[in-house]
Formats: structure tokens, C-alpha cells, sequence
């Protein structure tokens, strides 16, 4: 299986072609029927059909794309897909870790708080935002501290579950530094459950994985501790 099928690949024989969709068509400026495999396609093709998707979503809603204003947006909206919001899709596009040896023999917990997470929510295709805490007890490599930022941001950058962008960034970070000490905390608000549906701006979502020696009391109840520390 090729990495990220299951995220990612819709098998083409799943694909129903338009005359199986039994519905009527609704002739817009994109009618083709699309078999996709995302494998296959570099980001400028990927750009190009979500250009013309898009186009054909506005259409429907019944936008004006002669306006100023509103031509422009598919074409927009297609890059910030691929390009930006959704590049964490493309392994491409994952970060490079630099390892160092643990020189300095320091073997208490290193904490990387506060991390900006932003994702979106891949049953809404809206905002997930919060921070990302990050911690690993080093089993003999040290990572460089911007890379831990850059794993969180990697896997947020594609339609998530919270619950799911915490079990990768752990894995990525157990894998990385070859331990299973690693504890991760994401604390954030979801645009799908504050600006619709139930319209609750006052809760957020609170995901957490400890592995190893995070799952010792003693061991998580001191890295908990260090989140409330203001710097
Ligand atoms: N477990 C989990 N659920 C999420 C996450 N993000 C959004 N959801 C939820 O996914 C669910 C989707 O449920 P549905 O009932 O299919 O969608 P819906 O009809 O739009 O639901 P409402 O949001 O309640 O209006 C909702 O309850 C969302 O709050 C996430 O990261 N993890
Ligand atoms: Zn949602």
C-alpha cells in the first residue's frame, strides 16, 4: 500500500462515473466526470481540477464569477488547498528532523509548549485552532526544538480529528527519536462547533497521549506542571 492511501487515494473502481450518480446534471462551466488518484497527480495539476471543483461549488451557489471580486476565488482557494492548509498531504512536504547526540547528558524531560496549532476539521472543512504541548525524554538523540514545531504543523496541515493529529504527531516524534517516551497535550476550539451547527464558542477540545514513562503519574503530573509556567 502506497504511504497515505487510506488518507488520501479514493480507488478508482470506487468512483462512481456521472451517469452512475442517478441524479440529475446540473450543467456548469466543469461537467467532466473526474477519476481521481492523488498519487498520481503533481500540485500544479492538483491546483488546476480543486480550480475548476471550486468554480463549479461557487456556480452553484449561484455566485457571480464575473465579479472582480469573486473571479479570482477558485483559483485562490485551489492554491491555499494545495499549497498551504492542506500541504501536509503531500509526504513531500515533511519536515526534515535534525538529530543531535545528547551531549550534555541531560536527561529530564525537554517541553516544547504553546505550540500554534492550526487544522481543519475534516468533517466540516473549517478552522480547528489551539496549541500543541510537546514533551520527550531523550533515550540518547536530542531533536533540534524548531522541528518539534514543524511536526505538529506538518500533520495539522491536512482535514483532521483532533484525536487523530495527536496519535501521528506522537508517532512521528517516538519514531524520530527512537523512544517511547513522548507525552503530547493539544488543547483547541473547533470552528464546526463554535461558528455552527451548536454554536458553543466557550468549549474547546483537549486530546492527549503519554507513552513510556509519561504514563508514570508522577512523570506526566511534572510535565502538566510546566504548562502552566509563563516565560
Ligand atoms: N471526535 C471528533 N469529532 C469531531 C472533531 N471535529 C469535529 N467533530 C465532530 O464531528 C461530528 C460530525 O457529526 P455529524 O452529526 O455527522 O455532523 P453534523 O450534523 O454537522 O453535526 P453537528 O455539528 O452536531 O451539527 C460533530 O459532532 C462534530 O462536532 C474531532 O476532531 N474529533
Ligand atoms: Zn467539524
Amino acid at each position: 500500500m502506497k504511504q497515505n492511501e487510506t488518507l488520501l487515494n479514493i480507488p478508482l473502481d470506487k468512483v462512481p462515473a456521472d451517469e452512475e450518480l442517478g441524479h440529475d446534471h446540473i450543467m456548469t462551466s466543469y461537467d467532466t466526470p473526474v477519476r481521481v488518484d492523488a498519487f498520481e497527480m503533481d500540485d500544479d495539476l492538483k491546483v488546476e481540477l480543486i480550480e475548476k471543483h471550486f468554480r463549479h461549488i461557487m456556480e452553484i451557489l449561484g455566485l457571480d464569477l464575473t465579479d472582480d471580486s469573486l473571479k479570482g476565488t477558485p483559483g485562490r482557494v485551489a492554491k491555499m488547498y494545495v499549497k498551504e492548509i492542506f500541504s501536509g498531504l503531500n509526504p513531500e512536504n515533511k519536515p526534515s528532523v535534525t538529530l543531535f547526540e545528547n551531549k550534555y547528558q541531560y536527561n529530564q524531560m525537554l517541553v516544547e509548549k504553546d505550540i500554534t496549532v492550526f487544522s481543519n476539521c475534516e468533517h466540516h472543512f473549517v478552522p480547528i485552532y489551539g496549541k500543541a504541548h510537546v514533551a520527550y525524554i531523550s533515550s540518547g538523540k536530542v531533536i533540534g526544538l524548531s522541528k518539534l514545531n514543524r511536526i505538529v504543523q506538518y500533520y495539522s496541515k491536512r482535514p483532521q480529528v483532533q484525536e487523530r493529529l495527536t496519535v501521528q504527531i506522537a508517532n512521528e516524534l517516538k519514531e524520530a527519536l527512537q523512544t517511547e517516551d513522548v507525552a503530547i497535550v493539544i488543547d483547541a476550539k473547533h470552528m464546526c462547533v463554535q461558528s455552527r451547527g451548536i454554536e458553543d464558542t466557550g468549549s474547546s477540545t483537549v486530546t492527549a497521549y503519554y507513552g513510556g514513562k509519561f504514563e508514570q503519574e508522577a512523570t506526566k503530573k511534572e510535565f502538566l506542571s510546566y504548562l502552566s509556567l509563563t516565560s
